[in-house]
């Protein structure tokens, strides 16, 4: 085997990002039979992961978690923005440049039992990306920028077993020229012989890289807990813990800086998934790795992470160190969040908030800010602050059920029905009305304002309802999209336009509104 690169690869300076992600955005094009809007999965986010740190990422099922992950390793395409691993934009690479920087990152998966192919070894499954890459690869970086004509000269240097790190060979001649020769660890004992002739250099390793790939799927089973001998077994041979180290083993053989771990443990029983949890914990420290950890469990998260993003309908809401994020939260969205975890003593008094409705579909997200839609702290518009916070509240559930029916499907008789002019499933506004409004006193002012979009459904325009109900309850929340700011000392951020000094902080707000209307339930 031998190999011809004359490159050094850059490292990253210390004290920098490793990653820097700048209003990056994956849409899902709409199915092209059908048309309509692009799936906005990824819908402009921005940050910063540092070198040998965990950023936790969490947040409701389909909120773009997998996307945005799958996006950093470019496992999707991104629709706009940039991923910058040092100065590098990932998202303009294609071809051998792509395919030579993907090496520095891996993804493991939620499910080890489907993300294994069960008709190949454990030997073949954990080897498979060294062989996809062509491993080992050898760097060879000159001294200088000497200029060497040495021709036919020959350097060999038996590596110590196990020895990792760079071999420094000097080939003498004409001009002395000293090399160092990277390759992907271990050289475990290999003759390494380094040749220049007429300009060019050429490094070979003294033994056949499948022995030398066979070495280092057995070194990398030893790394994740598992024996030699599981080897030549297949992965339903495993139980799901040993199965998840098995897709720890493969993601790591070609030692990448950054991991994406996609819910790892989520599939397996609790006590596997600390022992898993730990043995990632170890393998961050020994190779100074960087992991995105995607995550329902917050405990998880809180656990194991340094800090953590909070993600809703595309967007990240807040980000920050992950215990200060979780004593005192600052977004609307963390506050809801964090309020659904289980409370460990039952008799504990804690406000939970229920928020109400579902998120939008991530094909019509609103206009102003992502939660706006179920926001329990939204600002009002200035009219409405002194209104009574139960009519308030019963309001935004008349908005909230409109646009859940404009999301729900209509069958081609209703829309014949619609068209006609005749009554349909979807024009029982008076029902809803009675429903929501039945049993609260709501002021003359607020009824006319009702009364007018009931009667646009009532007419079957139900978008002309959404519109007048948008122009006279509609704040800047569902306005305008919020600015990022920064609400602690540590650079955490946040998206909400309560931030601004004209409003009260959500924190005092939720106090406020949550004790005050029992949204929060004992349950
Ligand atoms: N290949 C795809 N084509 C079209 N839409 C997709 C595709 N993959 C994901 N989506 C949609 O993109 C949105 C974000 O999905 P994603 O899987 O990234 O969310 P998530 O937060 O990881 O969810 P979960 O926690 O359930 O895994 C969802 O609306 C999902 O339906």
């Amino acid at each position: 085997m031998s190999k011809q690169i004359v490159e050094t690869t850059a490292d990253t300076e210390t004290g920098e990002p490793m990653i820097r992600v700048q209003n990056l955005k994956t849409y899902y094009e709409a199915d092209s039979l059908f048309g309509g809007n692009p799936v906005k999965a990824v819908d402009g986010v921005s940050f910063e992961i540092q070198k040998g740190e965990t950023l936790g990422l969490v947040g409701e099922s389909g909120c773009g978690k997998t996307t945005l992950g799958r996006t950093l390793v470019q496992l999707e395409e991104a629709t706009d923005g940039q991923v910058l691993f040092g100065d590098t934009d990932i998202t303009t690479l294609s071809g051998k440049r792509l395919k030579r920087w993907r090496r520095n990152t891996q993804m493991v998966f939620q499910d080890p039992e489907s993300s294994l192919n069960d008709r190949m070894t454990v030997g073949e499954i954990v080897r498979e990306p060294l062989d996809v890459h062509d491993w080992p690869n050898l760097t060879v970086a000159l001294d200088s920028e000497t200029d060497y004509d040495v021709d036919g000269d020959l350097v060999e240097r038996r590596a110590e077993p196990g020895e990792r790190g760079d071999l420094t060979l000097t080939v003498g001649g004409g001009d002395v020229v000293e090399a160092t020769v990277r390759a992907d660890l271990p050289f475990t004992g290999a003759d390494v012989t380094c040749r220049v002739n007429g300009g060019e250099i050429t490094v070979s390793v003294g033994k056949s890289p499948g022995r030398l790939r066979r070495e280092r799927v057995k070194e990398l089973l030893a790394t994740v807990g598992l024996q030699k001998e599981h080897y030549f077994r297949y992965p339903h041979q495993f139980s799901g813990g040993q199965r998840q180290r098995i897709g720890i083993a493969r993601a790591l053989a070609l030692e990448p800086e950054f991991v994406v771990l996609d819910e790892p443990v989520s599939a397996l029983d609790v006590s596997v998934q600390a022992k898993i949890l730990n043995l990632l914990e170890d393998l961050q420290d020994e190779f100074g790795l960087t992991y995105l950890f995607i995550a329902h469990d917050l405990s998880v998260v809180r656990h194991i992470c340094d800090r953590t993003a909070v993600m809703y309908l595309g967007n990240i809401m807040e980000i920050g160190p992950t215990e200060e994020l979780f004593t005192d939260p600052a977004n609307p969205y963390t506050h809801a969040l964090l309020s659904a975890i289980p409370e460990p003593d039952p008799t504990a008094n804690r406000d939970r908030i229920t928020l109400r409705g579902t998120p939008p579909s991530p094909r019509d997200p609103p206009q102003g800010c992502p939660f706006s839609t179920r926001c329990p702290v939204k600002i009002r518009p200035e009219q409405y602050r002194d209104l009574d916070d139960d009519v308030w509240e019963r309001i935004e559930v008349f908005r909230e059920v409109l646009r859940e029916r404009a999301r729900a499907d209509k069958s081609l008789s209703d829309r014949a029905k619609e068209l006609l002019g005749m009554h349909t499933r979807f024009s029982d506004i008076e029902e809803i009305r009675e429903e929501v409004f039945g049993d609260v006193e709501i002021p003359g002012t607020v009824a006319t304002h009702i009364d007018e979009a009931s009667s646009y459904v009532e007419n079957n325009d139900e978008e002309q309802a959404r519109q007048y109900l948008f122009e006279e309850f509609g704040s800047v929340c569902d306005k305008e999209g919020p600015d990022l700011h920064t609400v602690s000392d540590s650079d955490r951020t946040s998206l909400c336009h309560r931030h601004e000094t004209e409003h009260d902080e959500p924190a005092d707000e939720y106090e406020r509104v949550v004790g005050a209307t029992g949204t929060s339930g004992d349950d």
